[in-house]
């Protein structure tokens, strides 16, 4: 099995390109179907299965780089390129192995991929040698350090070749009307901020941004290094190259117009950039006049087309000491780049409309009392009574407190303790402690059996298997000792190591945190089954908020310690900036 960058190219007889589909960190494998033949399947959504028969090339000579390409007939004189990248070549390997031992009629467990009599490059079609030659590189989560690595692909020049048009099709399925519209402003490469509620929906509207742009030239990044790794990118600083960002415009260009920083300004059509609430408005008016100066363009931000994502009533820029943080709605780049904004409405989240319509008014600070009552009488109170044994989630505003928390009922569970240690795959020691600082895994997991565990990564969304789901450990394979998990969705499964990248370091770690505790900063992003919040030690508007708002339903949700008005607070600019954006109707 592999997990990649995955585009798949659906070629008419003349070479034509008639459809396309992408997908980043897709599984592939080749193992037997339901009737006993070997398929290829590709987790894509829907599911991808091809039939493994006559007609099949492997070119596989990219393999070390992490890329490898499949092609095969299809319907009517069509053929299909399956375009692997950012892989780690040791998958990709065994892959190519079971896909030899599927052609040669032994089973595709069978993962020897000594010989490479049948996955040969040398034959290679040239049409998917130059496919394969523009496709994702290595790692390619992580533009910036595409071009660090030797004999890595080099970004494309503005060599005056049109760009490959933006596909549609796919991307579009399964949306709301204003998911829609969203996906159509960025199509027709406008300056798009959207937004809304907890739970309608961004991250997974900007899943389908980032399969939709060009991945040359689009930078997927996001303003905390925890948000950039669940989204597969790169933070902002690491994208415009200023470090931690501390000095003048004039010194941060410094910075930026050097190296591989420059290459990424120059290089930019698209940024996107997630968690734009936690961005700080004096950096992003410095960003603005960066992208100017080094494009040489009077254009906003320099011409690149901005897509903005965030919620600016969840947890706003970090504050350095007493200075206050500006919003970056409060920015001039804001007036200047932003016209565009769509808020999505729809909650996606939760099903139950009384609860939807608390925490909406919790979002907007005008909670009344009589609210409060209701959000109390609709949340679990009392004694943990689920017959599966998983337990709510302590949400708190100190990851020490939780730290310590999960700790020590860890200590108190019998048994022997089975350690996960992150296997690093790629990048240099100074990457690789970045990756594991941001990363929501930790460099050593430690558990037991009867651990409560919280999935940190979604890796299967049909099966509930999503960021947040709340399980228990309920025993360890035998020959790998990995986690068999029973989730509060009714799945039980092993958890398998899982690939994370940033900023040109890679590693595999099981995609699982200790689940007694979590902190509220950590939580943002989550869809939590089981929650258990107490609202006594917030200090920061948008914290209550974003603490309730994980909870997918109030079943799920129970509410400790004492719960008065003054915990549940919007910041007067943000309540301000939504009032305009609603009353202006742009859109
Ligand atoms: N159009 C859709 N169709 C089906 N499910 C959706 C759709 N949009 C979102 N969802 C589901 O709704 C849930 C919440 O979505 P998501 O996490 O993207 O919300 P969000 O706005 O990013 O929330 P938050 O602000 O709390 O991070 C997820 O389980 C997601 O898969």
């Amino acid at each position: 099995m592999a997990q990649c960058n995955v585009r798949l190219e659906y070629m008419a007889s003349d070479g034509g390109l008639i459809r396309s589909q992408t997908g980043r960190n897709i599984l592939v494998d080749v193992k037997l179907n339901d009737a006993g033949e070997p398929r290829i399947f590709i987790e894509l959504k829907p599911q991808v299965e091809l039939r493994i028969g006559k007609g099949i090339r492997v070119f596989n000579g990219k393999v070390e780089e992490g890329m490898l390409t499949i092609s095969m007939p299809v319907a009517m004189g069509q053929r299909l390129q399956i375009l692997l990248s950012a892989a780690l070549p040791k998958q990709l390997r065994e892959l190519c192995g079971s896909l030899r031992a599927a052609l040669f009629g032994r089973d595709p467990n069978d993962r020897d991929c000594s010989s490479s009599k049948h996955c040969n490059d040398e034959n290679a079609d040239p049409q998917a040698r130059k496919r394969q030659r523009s496709h994702p590189g290595p790692l390619h989560d992580d533009p910036a350090a595409g071009d660090r690595r030797p004999g890595a692909r080099q970004p494309p020049r503005n060599s005056g070749k049109p760009e490959k048009p933006i596909q549609r099709g796919t991307e579009s399925e399964n949306l709301t009307q204003a998911q829609e519209r969203v996906l159509e402003q960025i199509r027709s490469g406008k300056n798009v901020f959207f937004t809304g509620s907890a739970g309608t929906g961004k991250s997974y509207l900007l899943q389908k941004v980032v399969n939709l742009l060009p991945a040359a030239t689009t930078f997927i990044c996001a303003t905390t290094g925890l948000a950039a790794c669940n989204i597969g990118g790169i933070t902002l600083n690491q994208f415009a190259g200023i470090g931690r960002a501390e000095g003048s415009a004039q010194e941060l260009l410094k910075y930026a117009a050097r190296g591989a920083g420059l290459e990424r300004w120059r290089r930019c059509k698209t940024l996107v950039i997630d968690e734009v609430s936690m961005l700080d408005g004096d950096l992003f008016d410095k960003l603005e006049f960066i992208a100017r100066e080094i494009r040489n363009s009077v254009q906003p931000f320099g011409g690149i087309q901005l897509v903005l994502s965030g919620d600016f009533h969840q947890l706003p820029p970090v504050s350095k000491g007493d200075e206050r943080r500006l919003f970056a709605f409060e920015g001039l780049a804001w007036q200047r780049c932003i016209k565009i904004c769509i808020e999505l409405t729809e909650v996606k989240r939760q099903t139950d409309m009384s609860f939807i319509r608390v925490l909406n008014a919790i979002r907007e600070g005008k909670c009344s009392q009589e609210q409060l009552r209701e959000l109390k009488a609709m949340c679990r109170s009392g004694e943990d009574d689920h017959a599966d044994g998983i337990l709510p989630t302590k949400l708190h505003t100190h990851r020490k407190e939780c730290d310590h928390i999960n700790a020590m009922h860890l200590e108190e569970l019998p048994g022997d303790f089975v350690t996960f240690k992150a296997q690093k795959a790629a990048g240099s020691d100074g990457a690789y402690q970045s990756l594991l600082a941001s990363c929501p895994v930790r460099a050593m997991l430690h558990l037991k059996v009867g651990a409560q565990v919280t999935l940190v990564k979604t890796v299967d969304l049909a099966r509930g298997l999503c960021n947040g789901a709340r399980g228990v450990v309920v025993r360890f394979t035998a020959t790998l000792k990995l986690p068999v998990v029973h989730f509060a969705c009714g799945t039980e499964c092993v958890v398998e190591r899982q690939q994370w990248n940033l900023a040109g370091a890679s590693m595999l770690q099981v995609p699982l945190e200790l689940g007694w505790a979590l902190s509220i900063h950590k939580s943002q992003g989550m869809t939590l089954d089981r929650v258990e919040v107490s609202l006594e030690k917030v200090f920061e508007c948008g914290q209550a908020y974003v603490a309730l708002s994980r909870a997918s339903s109030a079943h799920g949700l129970r509410l400790v310690g004492r719960l008065t008005g003054d915990a549940i607070r919007a910041h007067p600019k943000v309540v301000d900036f939504y009032e305009r954006l609603r009353h202006m109707k742009i859109h």
